[in-house]
């Protein structure tokens, strides 16, 4: 298993060392005592999510706020999404600043998102398979997002407008300035 820094402070992309033979192939999904070797943390996984998407799906952005915040570690383990982090601690050197990596069935890439990002992806073939572990469990009145076509972040989706498709929830959510200033109101 390699684990590379991203330029976003505490997001890893992990590769799996993938070992395969006549029978078809094995790999380490996740091993607790790697991944704090490599990276010095030490989350605790207590929730696995998996979701299903059609092609032009775009989940988020998503995150939980407060004593439900989470870190994830997400995975396709069948299709092709592009996935993508805003970092939302207002202390980080990359604040506001994005990332985004091409997770698929074929390269098996992970990407391990500390508590503090923005989390969405785009689904860029048909019947993706979306998995991913989280520290901290689902809570509705937690969840928190900002809109997928914030002005001020530009994002590039890597999909047309036309094939998008969005639940309610997501087409409205707040931009980044929106949800910014409420959270300062909000102290
Ligand atoms: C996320 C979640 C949703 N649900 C329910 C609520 C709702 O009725 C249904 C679908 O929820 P959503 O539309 O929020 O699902 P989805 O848009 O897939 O939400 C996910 O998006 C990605 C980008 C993330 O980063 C995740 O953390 C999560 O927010 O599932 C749970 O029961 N547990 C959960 O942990």
């Amino acid at each position: 298993m390699n684990i590379d820094k991203t330029p976003i402070e505490g997001c890893y992309l992990i590769k799996p060392k993938v070992f395969k033979d006549d029978r078809g192939s094995f790999m380490e999904t996740y091993n607790s005592q790697t991944f704090t070797e490599l990276t010095g943390l030490n989350p605790k996984f207590v929730q696995d999510n998996q979701s299903v998407s059609a092609y032009g799906t775009v989940r988020g952005l998503h995150f939980q706020e407060g004593k439900y915040a989470q870190s994830k570690l997400v995975r396709v383990i069948e299709g092709e999404v592009l996935d993508l982090v805003v970092d939302l601690r207002p202390l980080s050197k990359t604040f506001k600043k994005s990332f985004s990596i091409k997770l698929s069935k074929e390269n098996n890439f992970q990407l391990f998102i500390p508590r503090g990002l923005a989390h969405g992806f785009s689904v860029l073939k048909q019947n993706t398979i979306f998995c991913y572990k989280c520290d901290n469990f689902y809570h509705k009145g937690s969840e928190r997002g900002i809109r997928y076509n914030d002005p001020e972040l530009n994002l590039d989706w890597h999909l047309n407008q036309d094939d998008m498709i969005l639940s309610k929830k997501d087409k409205d959510l707040p931009t980044l300035r929106e949800y910014l200033d409420d959270r300062k109101a909000q102290g």
